[in-house]
């Protein structure tokens, strides 16, 4: 898979030289380039933003530089991904859709956001998603880029050694929140590692995970319990 990801800040995008990402890069599994918006500039001061239509506060980024850097960076099968507090929510189920995906583009952006005809541009002629998230605003998309390609790459194969361990995650295929984890000491400060999972008895552990895991999600995310279909769990489990 091919991911670009355009800024004014490609320092930003360094933590994915790191680790898992970092690995799946010089493996060749993930080929990411960060690209300086500036690159595509036109003026001594390599200006990328302007005051904006209709007054306000703040500046918006201007449409002729974004269109010269997706011009270029953009390929036919590209899904262009552009983080917004205005955009659709990200979720593990985008995370593995994407992952399928041959080439995403990231344009973050900065100040008040990208001149809203980029978008509208790119829309006529290929795959473009504003993505939010979450409900809350950043000064810029950068952040939200380093979590879709670690959210993503991830979930290529090869990447993380253990493709097992991607399975029993919080938002997996069950649609629900993971259950709690403990390693040695069997006791730690007085709390005691529960007994089933020193048992042994695998039918007994699987149960017991399920049910905290039904537990966990009952209690903080209920939104996540309503959208399972309610055939796929029994009420009575929580009653407990
Ligand atoms: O702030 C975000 O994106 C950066 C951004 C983009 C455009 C204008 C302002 C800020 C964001 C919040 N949730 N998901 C993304």
């Amino acid at each position: 898979m091919r991911i670009d990801v355009v800024t004014i800040f490609p320092e930003y995008l360094a933590p994915l030289e790191l680790s898992l990402v970092g690995k799946a890069r010089t493996s060749g599994l993930l080929d990411l380039r960060v690209h300086d918006l500036r690159t595509w500039t036109d003026d001594r001061h390599r200006t990328v933003d302007d005051t904006p239509f209709g007054g306000g506060a703040g500046m918006v980024m201007r449409p002729d530089v974004w269109g010269r850097a997706l011009d270029d960076v953009l390929t036919p099968e590209a899904h262009l991904l552009v983080p917004s507090p205005a955009g659709a929510p990200f979720t593990q189920r985008t995370a593995e859709t994407w992952a399928t995906e041959q080439h995403l583009v990231l344009a973050c952006g900065r100040y008040e956001g990208i001149d809203s005809r980029v978008v509208e541009h790119y829309a006529a002629r290929t795959r473009v998603t504003e993505v939010s998230l979450g409900d809350y605003v950043l000064n810029g998309g950068e952040v939200a880029a380093l979590v879709v390609v670690e959210a993503v790459a991830r979930l290529l194969p090869g990447v993380v050694g253990n493709p097992a361990s991607l399975v029993e995650e919080s938002h997996g295929a069950a649609g629900l929140l993971e259950y709690p984890v403990y390693t040695k000491p069997p006791s730690w400060q007085g709390h005691d590692v529960p007994e089933v999972l020193l048992s042994g008895h695998h039918a007994r552990i699987a149960r017991w995970r399920r049910d905290e895991a039904l537990r966990r999600t009952a209690a903080r995310r209920p939104d996540l319990l309503e959208a399972l279909d309610a055939g796929e769990w029994d009420r009575h489990d929580l009653e407990v």
